[in-house]
């Protein structure tokens, strides 16, 4: 099969985890849980490319007030369905010493993506390191016990997901629907 047909079908099997309209209500309550605790921090949010993308594109419109925005690159699944080294593509770029940081990505998986980054926020002088994924996907192998995020959309089942800027070998990251792989 090749490529273009063999990622039509996987999105015509795949399961629905949350649709758009459940996506988007979970990012009405992570917007108001983030105002919350941000509003007076004037933050500096990073996005981590890619899968953060989308998170960042549908959550910060919905926050009403000062903050900035960057991006670093951090990639450790490539095209794979399991995480191996973390490769920095991108190391964050502006002075956070001193700031409060706040990294929106996808998903908090495994949580070696988040907490390589957290390290290293706070060893540029980040006061306070806070993160945001839309899933959290639910497991026992985080990188260490109580590993987690401080604002959460949803939580998952532990399957190989796409959409929301999750990706399927590259495609799919264009949704704001969540689904499973057929089987994985
Ligand atoms: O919690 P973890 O097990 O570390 O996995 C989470 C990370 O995996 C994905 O990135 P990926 O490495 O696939 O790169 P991408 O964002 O470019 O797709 C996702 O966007 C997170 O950054
Ligand atoms: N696309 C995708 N990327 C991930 N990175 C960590 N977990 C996942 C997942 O389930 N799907």
């Amino acid at each position: 099969m090749n490529m273009k047909d063999e990622i039509v079908k996987v999105m015509a099997e795949a399961d629905c985890l949350h649709s758009d309209a459940e996506v988007s209500a979970a990012l009405d309550r992570m917007a108001a849980d983030v105002t919350e605790v941000l509003k007076h921090a004037n933050p500096l949010v990073y996005v981590v490319l890619n899968g953060g993308i989308i998170a960042a594109g549908q959550l910060l419109p919905r926050l009403r007030f000062p903050l900035e925005v960057s991006y670093l690159h951090a990639t450790r699944y490539g095209d794979k369905t399991q995480g191996g080294r973390l490769n920095w593509k991108v190391k964050p770029t502006e002075d956070m010493h001193g700031r409060t940081v706040l990294i929106v990505d996808d998903i908090l998986d495994e949580g070696n993506t988040l907490a390589a980054i957290i390290e290293y926020c706070r060893e540029q002088g980040a006061t306070e390191v806070l993160t945001a994924v839309v899933v959290n996907k639910s497991h026992d192998r985080k990188a260490f016990p109580g590993m987690h995020a401080d604002f959460v959309g949803l939580e998952v089942e532990d399957r190989f997901l796409f959409g929301c800027g999750m990706d399927y070998k590259g495609f799919w990251r264009n949704t704001l629907g969540i689904y499973a792989v057929k089987g994985l």
